[in-house]
C-alpha cells in the first residue's frame, strides 16, 4: 500500500528533477553564453575609427554574428580573415571566451605586440594571425600551449627569438613564421607531428636541428646565417619523409574542456528528446499537408543556362548516341518510374522531350546533357553492365540522394528496371577539372587555370570527400576519385561526382578501372577503402601541381605514373621542374606550391596508414594560401578575381618567377 503511493511521488519527483535539471543547465550554458557575448561585445569595441565596425549586437543571437560559430550554445571559432579590422586585441575579450577552439583573424591590419589575450586562451587548437602588423617578440605563451596544434603568424613584424616553448607543443603540426624579423637560433623541436613547417625570411641564424631537416629548403631559405641540412647540397631529400600525423582538425563537433553535471546531461537528454518529439510531430504533420512533390520548389531550374536554347545541340558524331538516349526514354515512358530523391520540376515526359547532348562515356555508362522545356538542365546518366539487383540499387542510391554537401554534384533521381539504369544529377555548367587543366579531349581550348583557382579547387574537392568519408561511415568510398569527376560549378567551386557508385558494380571490377589514380595496395586487395580514395585525391593534387593528366600519354606515349614521377624529380632536388609551366609567372608563391606539394607526397605514400585522413588534408589545404585561410565567405571577393581571370584568355607562360626551387 505504501509502496503504490510512493511511486507516483517518486516518478513526480524524477520528472521535476529532470525538468530543473534541463533548467539548470540551459541557464548554465545561457550565462556562458552571455559571458562569451560580453567578451566579443569588448574584442568588437577595439578602437582604430579607420578599421571595419563590427555589427554585432545584442539584437540577434550572437552564434549568427558574423565570423562566429558556436558549438552546444558555446562560442567555438572566430573567424574573420580580411575583415578590415584596424587597432589591438583589447585586453579581457578573448581569453574569457573559454571553450574558443579557432582564431582567424589573418589579413587584417592588427597591431601590437603579439596579444596577451591571446596567450591565455588554453582551448584554441588553431590560431591564424598571418598577414597582420603584429610586432615585437612572442611570448606569453604558456595559457596556450595544451592544445595548439596550427600556429600561424606568417608575414607580421614578430622578431625576438623563436619561443622555445613552441618545440615543446607535442600536438602541433602547423607552425608558420615566415616572413618576421626573429632572429637567433631555431630551437629543437618536437617534430613528431609536425607537416608544415616554414620560418623563411626571418633573421635566424645557426645550425638547423636535425629533427626539422626533413622540411623543404624553401622552409629556411632568406636566413643568411642559417646552415645545415636541408640548405646544404649534400644533403639527402628536400621533401619531409611522411610520419602518421595525429588529428589535426579544429572542427566544433568536439570541442573538449569543461564538463557538465550529471544532472545537467541528464537534463540535456532529456530535453533533447522532447525536443525532437515535438520536431517529429511538427515534420509529419507537414508531410501529410503536403500533395506531392510537384507542390515544392522545383531544383531542375537551378543551372538554367543564359540563352534557354530549346534546339537540338548536338556535336557531329553525337548523334547515334543521342537518339539513343531518346531510344532509351520512350521505352519508358509507359511506365514514368522515374524515382525523385528531392523534389524535382520534371518526370520522364519530361526527360523524354528534353533535347540531349552527350557529354561523355565513362567507365560505367553514358552522360547526357538534357535540356528540358523549361530550359532547366539536368544530366542522365545511363549506366551500362550493373551487376546489382533491383534492392540494392535501390537502397545504395537511396543513400547517395540523402548525401548533401555544397561540393558533391546532387542526384536528383533514378530509373531502374531490367534493362535500364539512369541516373539524373544537377548540370554543372563549367565542365570537369580534367578539360580545365588539360584542354578537352583533343589538346585544345586549354586556359590555364591560375594557382588560387587551383587551391580552391582542391580545398573543395577535399572537402567533398572528407564529407563523404565522415557521412558515409568507415566502409563508405568515393572510390573514383579523378579530375573528370571533379565538376565546377557557375561559382568556381569544385564538385565530386560519381560518388559511391563502386558499390553498384563492385569495388574490385570499379577499382580496375581507376587507371592513374588507383592505390597500389587495390591491385591485390582489390578493396577500396579511405585510405586509397585518399591516395587517388593526392594524384589529383599532383594533377593540379604538375597540370600533367595521370590518365593521358605524354608525348613519348607513356602513360607517367604522376606519384613516382614527382617523387623522382623531387629527390633529385630539381623541386621546381616538377609544377606547371603555366604557375610559374606568380610571383612569390613558392612556399604554397611547395606546401601542396607535401600534402599531395604524403596522400600518395605507399603505406595506406601513413597516409593523413580527409579532414586532416582539408586543414592542411585551407594553410596553403594566406588569403584563403579558412573562411569561404570571406575568400570570395579573391575568389572573384579568380574566376575572373579564369575566364580570360591565354595569358604569358613564358617566363617563371625566380629560380627559387632550383637546386644549387
Ligand atoms: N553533372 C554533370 N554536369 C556536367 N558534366 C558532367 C556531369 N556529370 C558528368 N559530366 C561529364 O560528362 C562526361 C562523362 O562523365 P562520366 O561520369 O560518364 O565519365 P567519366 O567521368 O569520364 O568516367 P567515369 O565513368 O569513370 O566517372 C565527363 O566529361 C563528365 O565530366
Amino acid at each position: 500500500m505504501t509502496k503504490r503511493k510512493r511511486e507516483p511521488e517518486s516518478i513526480f519527483a524524477k520528472v521535476v528533477i529532470f525538468l530543473l535539471a534541463i533548467l539548470g543547465a540551459v541557464s548554465v550554458a545561457a550565462q556562458d553564453l552571455a559571458a562569451d557575448t560580453r567578451a566579443l561585445l569588448v574584442f568588437s569595441a577595439y578602437h582604430d575609427p579607420r578599421g571595419t565596425k563590427l555589427v554585432w549586437t545584442n539584437a540577434t543571437s550572437t552564434c549568427t554574428w558574423r565570423g562566429i560559430t558556436c558549438f552546444q550554445n558555446r562560442v567555438a571559432e572566430i573567424r574573420l580573415p580580411g575583415a578590415g579590422l584596424r587597432g589591438i586585441i583589447p585586453p579581457g575579450s578573448l581569453s574569457l571566451i573559454s571553450e574558443l577552439r579557432v582564431v582567424s583573424l589573418r589579413n587584417n591590419q592588427l597591431t601590437g605586440p603579439f596579444p596577451d589575450e591571446l596567450g591565455k586562451c588554453s582551448n584554441v587548437e588553431s590560431l591564424y594571425l598571418a598577414g597582420n602588423a603584429f610586432s615585437g617578440p612572442v611570448q606569453n605563451l604558456t595559457g596556450l600551449m595544451p592544445r595548439l596544434t596550427q600556429l600561424s603568424l606568417e608575414y607580421n613584424r614578430l622578431n625576438g627569438t623563436i619561443p622555445e616553448e613552441l618545440g615543446l607543443l607535442s600536438r602541433l603540426n602547423l607552425l608558420n613564421l615566415r616572413n618576421n624579423s626573429f632572429s637567433g637560433s631555431i630551437p629543437s623541436f618536437n617534430s613528431a607531428n609536425l607537416i608544415i613547417f616554414d620560418v623563411a625570411n626571418n633573421n635566424l641564424s645557426g645550425q638547423i636541428p636535425a629533427s626539422l631537416s626533413k622540411f623543404p629548403a624553401s622552409s629556411y631559405h632568406g636566413n643568411p646565417g642559417l646552415s645545415g641540412c636541408p640548405l646544404e647540397s649534400a644533403c639527402p631529400s628536400s621533401v619531409a619523409p611522411i610520419t602518421a600525423p595525429s588529428p589535426l582538425v579544429s572542427s566544433p563537433q568536439a570541442p573538449r574542456g569543461k564538463l557538465l553535471s550529471v544532472g545537467a546531461i541528464a537534463g540535456i537528454v532529456v530535453g533533447g528528446v522532447l525536443f525532437l518529439v515535438l520536431v517529429a510531430s511538427f515534420l509529419l504533420f507537414l508531410c501529410r499537408r503536403k500533395k506531392g512533390w510537384h507542390d515544392a520548389a522545383p531544383v531542375g531550374t537551378r543551372e538554367v543556362p543564359r540563352d534557354h536554347s530549346r534546339q537540338k545541340t548536338l556535336e557531329k558524331g553525337d548523334e547515334v548516341q543521342a537518339e539513343e538516349y531518346s531510344s532509351v526514354v520512350v521505352e519508358k515512358q509507359a511506365i514514368n518510374g522515374l524515382v525523385p530523391l528531392c523534389p524535382v520540376s520534371f518526370d520522364l515526359d519530361d526527360l523524354l522531350r528534353a533535347s540531349a547532348e552527350v557529354l561523355g562515356k565513362g567507365t560505367v555508362g553514358t552522360a547526357y546533357k538534357a535540356i528540358l522545356e523549361d530550359g532547366s538542365v539536368v544530366v542522365v546518366k545511363r549506366l551500362k553492365d550493373v551487376p546489382a539487383g533491383r534492392k540494392e540499387f535501390e537502397a545504395q542510391i537511396q543513400v547517395l540522394g540523402k548525401l548533401q554537401h555544397r561540393n558533391l554534384v546532387p542526384l536528383r533521381a533514378y530509373y531502374f528496371s531490367r534493362d535500364e539504369k539512369l541516373l539524373v544529377s544537377d548540370f554543372m555548367s563549367t565542365g570537369n577539372l580534367f578539360c580545365l587543366l588539360h584542354g578537352n579531349r583533343s589538346g585544345n581550348n586549354r586556359t590555364p587555370v591560375d594557382w588560387l583557382t587551383r587551391v580552391k579547387i582542391a580545398i573543395g574537392a577535399a572537402t567533398g570527400l572528407a564529407y563523404l568519408h565522415a557521412q558515409g561511415g568507415p566502409n563508405f568510398v568515393h572510390g573514383n576519385i579523378k579530375s573528370s569527376n571533379v565538376l565546377i560549378n557557375r561559382d568556381l567551386e569544385a564538385c565530386l561526382s560519381d560518388y559511391g557508385l563502386a558499390y553498384l558494380f563492385g569495388s574490385s571490377s570499379s577499382s580496375s578501372k581507376m587507371v592513374g589514380y588507383r592505390a597500389p595496395e587495390v591491385a591485390t586487395t582489390r578493396r577500396l577503402t579511405h585510405n586509397s580514395d585518399v591516395f587517388s585525391f593526392g594524384v589529383l593534387l599532383l594533377e593540379l601541381l604538375t597540370g600533367k593528366s595521370p590518365t593521358q600519354a605524354s608525348a613519348n606515349n607513356e602513360i607517367i605514373d604522376l606519384p613516382r614521377w614527382v617523387q623522382g624529380v623531387v629527390r633529385e632536388e630539381w623541386t621546381a621542374e616538377v609544377f606547371d609551366l603555366s604557375l610559374m609567372r606568380y610571383q612569390n608563391i613558392e612556399g604554397e606550391l611547395v606546401a601542396m606539394l607535401r600534402i599531395a607526397v604524403q596522400c600518395v605514400d605507399r603505406v595506406p596508414e601513413r597516409r593523413p585522413k580527409m579532414t586532416q588534408v582539408v586543414a592542411l589545404l585551407e594553410n596553403v594560401h594566406p588569403l584563403i585561410g579558412d573562411s569561404r565567405d570571406e575568400t570570395s571577393r579573391h575568389y572573384e578575381s579568380a574566376s575572373e581571370h579564369f575566364r580570360s584568355s591565354d595569358r604569358d607562360t613564358s617566363h617563371r618567377s625566380s629560380p627559387y626551387f632550383r637546386a644549387p
